[in-house]
């Protein structure tokens, strides 16, 4: 009788560079570190309303492509210099995707959407990727999902999201609480709010838990607290959650919760009913609120690409649509550059009056 016991629906342990040999391949370079420390410094004076500016999170459902991705990133950052008197652009750089069930789980974990799976590859990948646009001088957000992914490219985001999947998990509180970015809490998928206003209490404070450090070796990693979580409003069971009633509501429950009253509203998900193409009225509502005097809306999602609509990934992957989403439906770059564009012109008359 065998004494094995362990490890028994483990196929293979491969192992991966550490977070040190892949930041000494790709360095953080004085270009990127400056964008990263400037828009962070920007997004936290935001949250604390020292800086009346909207910050829009925008770009890709998932990165598949890092060429078209620079692409949509050039039109971007051409886009964030004409409006950044009134709005902060970050990219939405998604590397990491949940799944409901079970699908492609994003650029890290199968670079080559072959099921091949090489994460070593796929990490360094998306590490070069967010050095090319932070070195452009856009900012760049992203889902933390993987627990030790931050290791590995933490110093390249300034603005971290914890999806609607992952908000009620310790795992991802007590992560949140030693990131170095403001970190947006998602409501639940069936729209529960308490969770994500539960997840900005725990991860405000310090937490020790078991983690990686920098060479790769096990770790017990000790955090001090992030003070700056806020809220997503991303809809739930198929009904939208940014009307004024229910951003009244969310806003009610972080004032009870003795939190500052941060919010932003994805226009995607379940927002728009996963329709795109209703993206640009969940942001023109929102718009529409901060014209009316709402102090509470911080922030907004956008899920955008060079192409409208997203693709299914085909197997023979010379056949994919460039610059088309392979997850979540997107709008295209026009409508992109028009949302933001009416949208810098609705808000600029009313900043002055967000901080007074
Ligand atoms: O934005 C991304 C998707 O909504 C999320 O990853 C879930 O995707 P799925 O329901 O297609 O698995
Ligand atoms: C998975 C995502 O969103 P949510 O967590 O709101 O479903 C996403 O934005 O990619």
């Amino acid at each position: 009788m065998t004494k094995n016991t362990e490890n028994l629906n483990v196929a293979a342990f491969d192992a991966m560079p550490t977070p040190e040999e892949i930041h000494a391949k790709l360095p953080i370079s004085e270009k990127a570190a400056h964008t990263v420390t400037h828009g962070r410094n920007l997004l936290r004076k935001i949250l604390d309303r020292k800086d009346p500016r909207i910050f829009v999170v925008v770009g890709p459902c998932s990165i598949h492509d890092p060429v078209a991705g620079l692409d949509y990133a050039r039109r971007l950052k051409a886009l964030s210099d004409e409006v950044g008197d009134v709005l902060q652009i970050i990219m939405r750089v998604y590397f990491e995707k949940p799944r409901t069930t079970v699908g492609w789980k994003g650029y890290i974990n199968d670079p080559f959407m072959d099921d091949s799976f090489r994460v070593d590859i796929g990490m360094q990948k998306a590490r070069e990727f967010l050095l090319q646009i932070n070195e452009l001088g856009l900012p760049t957000g992203t889902e933390a999902l993987d627990p030790i992914s931050p290791q590995y490219y933490g110093d390249l985001i300034t603005w971290t999201a914890i999806g609607a999947r992952t908000t009620e998990s310790q795992t991802h509180r007590e992560m949140s609480s030693g990131l170095s970015t403001p970190v947006g809490f998602k409501n639940a998928t069936n729209g529960d709010l308490s969770v994500a206003v539960n997840a900005i209490l725990s991860s405000s404070r310090p937490h020790s838990f078991l983690g990686i450090n920098g060479a790769g070796t096990v770790a017990v990693v000790r955090t001090k607290g992030n003070s700056y979580g806020h809220v997503v409003l991303r809809g739930g069971d198929g009904r939208p959650n940014y009307d004024t009633v229910s951003v009244s509501i969310a806003e009610q429950a972080m004032v009870k919760a003795k939190l500052p009253a941060n919010i932003v509203v994805d226009c995607s998900h379940a927002n728009s009913s996963k329709k795109p193409e209703l993206q640009p009225l969940v942001m023109a509502d929102v718009v529409n609120q901060i014209r009316g005097g709402s102090k509470s809306l911080v922030g907004v999602m956008i899920e955008s690409n060079i192409e409208a609509g997203n693709q299914p990934i085909p197997a023979d992957l010379s056949q994919l649509k460039y610059g088309c989403s392979v997850t979540d439906g997107c709008v295209d770059w026009g409508t992109t550059e028009k949302m933001i564009r009416d949208a810098a012109v609705l808000l600029r008359d009313v900043l002055p009056e967000r901080i007074s």
